[in-house]
């Protein structure tokens, strides 16, 4: 079974999505914004909620359960841009409403289903970047572990603010960092509560690549636009070819990183079988050429 079918919890473990989505929605404000180009299989997902600094409102966390959902149908799908607008990434949670769920109770149903949306995303058959412009911060932080890669831009800083607010990660930012940066630097992180720049980030292995600011003419937009381009220029050497081996590149890797070894050779094996003999293996046989 691959691991993208598994959801995190079950009802046994108290999680009702639709209950969790009803009492989210009570926290209205901003929006998450998908743009699929369907020739290209390139999206790019928005957090939107600039009077806010992009923090995540109840009704942004239901959203974004949905874009994940539309994702993960999207047979096309080869690659994944996640930003924020206003040359910010994401504040993390929105304070107001983090003040109105503070009880244990739903404070665990936020962070299951926070949890579970960003495994899936995670976990999308798609390659996906997280472009970090301006701050990233606490369930911010999180939101960018959550993706493949981290492109940052000269002034991005990414901060895991959550031991400030007497707190650790509940958006599974912690065990995703240990996996991207290992326990000591996710220590460091986590309890030093430090300012990532590109310099630092660049260092432990949690930025990817920094986009330097290119000379555009005019306002800023164009200069966000040129990151943009950017990112979607770096992610297309992951994307090139046929979606359906693009999208069996990112099932194996998930299953490596995932599962047991011998769970993972077999669901290796599962994937191995769609694209053997398929038209794009069958094309490049035909071809006979030599890849550099
Ligand atoms: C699991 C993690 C998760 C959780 O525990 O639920 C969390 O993520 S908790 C939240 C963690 N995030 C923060 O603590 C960041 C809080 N914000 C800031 O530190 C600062 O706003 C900033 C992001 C560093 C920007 O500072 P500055 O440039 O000085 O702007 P302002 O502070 O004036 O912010 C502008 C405007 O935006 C509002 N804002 C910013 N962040 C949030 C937020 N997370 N929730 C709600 N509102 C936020 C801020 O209140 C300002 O609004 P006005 O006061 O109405 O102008």
């Amino acid at each position: 079974m691959l691991p993208r079918q598994n959801s995190v919890y079950s009802a046994s473990h108290g999680f009702q999505p639709e209950e969790i989505k009803e009492k989210l929605s009570a926290f209205p404000g901003g929006s998450v914004d998908l743009l699929k180009q369907e020739e290209s299989g390139l999206a790019v997902l928005t957090i939107n909620n600039p009077s806010r600094m992009n923090a995540f409102s109840g009704s942004m966390m239901v959203e974004l359960e949905e874009r994940v959902a539309q994702l993960e149908t999207w047979t096309q799908g080869k690659g994944l841009i996640v930003r924020g607008v206003s040359g910010t990434f994401c504040s993390g949670s929105d304070l107001n409403a983090v003040r109105a769920i503070s009880n244990p109770q739903d404070g665990m149903k936020m962070c299951m289903f926070m949890q579970d949306a960003l495994t899936r995303l995670l976990r999308l058959p798609l390659v996906s970047v997280a472009l970090v412009e301006g701050r990233a911060l606490g369930g911010g932080a999180e939101l960018t572990t959550a993706c493949d890669f981290r492109l940052v831009t000269r002034d991005s800083v990414i901060q895991f603010v959550h031991k400030h607010m007497g707190l650790v990660p509940g958006w599974g930012g912690a065990a995703r960092l240990v996996h991207i940066v290992g326990g000591r630097h996710a220590l460091r992180l986590l309890g030093g509560a430090l300012k990532v720049d590109p310099e630092l980030g660049l260092q432990m292995g949690l930025a990817d690549g920094l986009l330097e600011e290119e000379e555009v003419p005019d306002a800023a937009g164009a200069e966000r636009d040129a990151a943009l381009r950017q990112a979607e220029d770096w992610l297309s050497s992951y994307t090139k070819g046929p979606a359906q081996v693009v999208q069996a590149t990112k099932r194996v890797v998930v299953s490596g990183r995932e599962l047991p070894l011998t769970e993972a050779l077999r669901a290796e094996k599962e994937v191995f079988g769609t694209v053997w003999g398929g038209p794009a293996n069958l094309r490049a046989l035909a071809s006979k050429t030599k890849h550099k």
